[in-house]
């Protein structure tokens, strides 16, 4: 998967890769390759290791195995070409800043210090903050700002130094659905307009599912990568939650992953043969017992299915 033809054109490359933390392996024998303009997502039931996974590709942490290659430099060489958007951010930020200092952060890497802000710098600020739709709050206090809006704040910060890839790690957590539909629309704009790379941590893949190309799935301690038409597969996103999951496609061609409803419990077929079940019920008396088991065959039957 990972010949000269597929690295030349990637932008993440796994190469038999794997994370330990607290001398436990978190997931090993990554080896992929992921296209530059690709929209991906990373996906894992709790604890699989995807925040582990960005932090990896950012060379935050160190690798027990194997080699990532981040736009054809070692995981942590590149990350000026970068732009990161941590899960946390959003709430404990340092709610005093204006919108407009959280996105120079971006360009200057600091708050602290004095700074001399050039005119080019406070124009890709603007540029950033009209991109994400937020320039009429640019003089808002973060505390003063909704989630969805500081989500909005945060993007801008990872996109005003122009990266050539976007990571977000659960940008859609907490969000509502208006919030979370804006966050996906700048995005899928990003990724369109700028021909930015992006890769996103997400729970739910519905509302990522018009713009994302492929996915990483943490399943049973590996990372896989696969093209979207792969990933939407029942029987895999069933073993990939762990729990019966369909996907379904709307008349329109709208697609959506759904869990399955549970059966009910009255199509539950009965296993038990009838003379089985006579045998739960005492009965006095050997001559009376198959007599007894035929007649009370229906209320034995009765007895049983209340008892599930
Ligand atoms: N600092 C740490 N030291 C030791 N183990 C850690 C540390 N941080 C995380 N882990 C463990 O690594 C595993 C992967 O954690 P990670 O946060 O990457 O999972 P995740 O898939 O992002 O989970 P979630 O969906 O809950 O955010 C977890 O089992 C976690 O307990």
């Amino acid at each position: 998967m990972t010949n000269d033809s597929t690295q030349h054109d990637a932008c993440i490359v796994f190469h038999d890769a794997a994370v330990s933390r607290g001398g436990r392996t978190i997931w090993q024998h990554g080896s992929f390759a992921i296209p530059n303009g690709s929209v991906t997502a990373i996906v894992g039931t709790n604890g699989t290791g995807k925040t582990t996974m960005m932090k990896a590709e950012l060379g935050l942490l160190p690798l027990a195995a194997g080699s990532i290659t981040i736009l054809g430099r070692p995981a942590g060489s590149a990350n000026r070409q970068i732009g990161y958007v941590p899960q946390s951010y959003t709430s404990d930020i340092d709610s005093n800043l204006t919108a407009e200092q959280s996105v120079l952060l971006g360009l200057t890497g600091t708050q602290f210090g004095i700074h001399v802000v050039t005119k080019a710098q406070k124009a890709k600020v603007r540029q950033a903050l009209a991109f994400t739709g937020i320039e009429d709050k640019a003089h808002l206090r973060l505390s003063e700002l909704s989630g969805g809006l500081r989500q909005r704040v945060a993007i801008a910060q990872a996109l005003v130094s122009d990266p050539k890839l976007l990571m977000l790690d659960e940008p859609l957590a907490n969000l509502d659905l208006a919030s979370q539909r804006a966050v996906v629309h700048v995005l899928a704009r990003l990724n369109k307009e700028l021909g930015m790379t992006i890769q996103v941590v997400a729970h739910d893949l519905n509302m990522l599912l018009p713009i994302l190309t492929g996915a990483v799935y943490l399943l049973d301690g590996h990372p896989h990568y696969a093209a979207m038409n792969q990933v939407l597969d029942s029987s895999l996103l069933t073993h990939l939650y762990g729990t019966t999951v369909q996907v379904v496609t709307t008349p329109q061609g709208d697609m959506f992953v759904t869990p399955s409803p549970d059966e009910p419990e009255d199509v539950v077929p009965d296993t038990h043969a009838t003379a089985e079940i006579a045998q739960f019920h005492h009965h006095h008396g050997a001559g009376d017992a198959g007599h007894d088991a035929g007649a009370r065959t229906p209320a034995v039957r009765n007895d049983a299915g209340g008892a599930r």
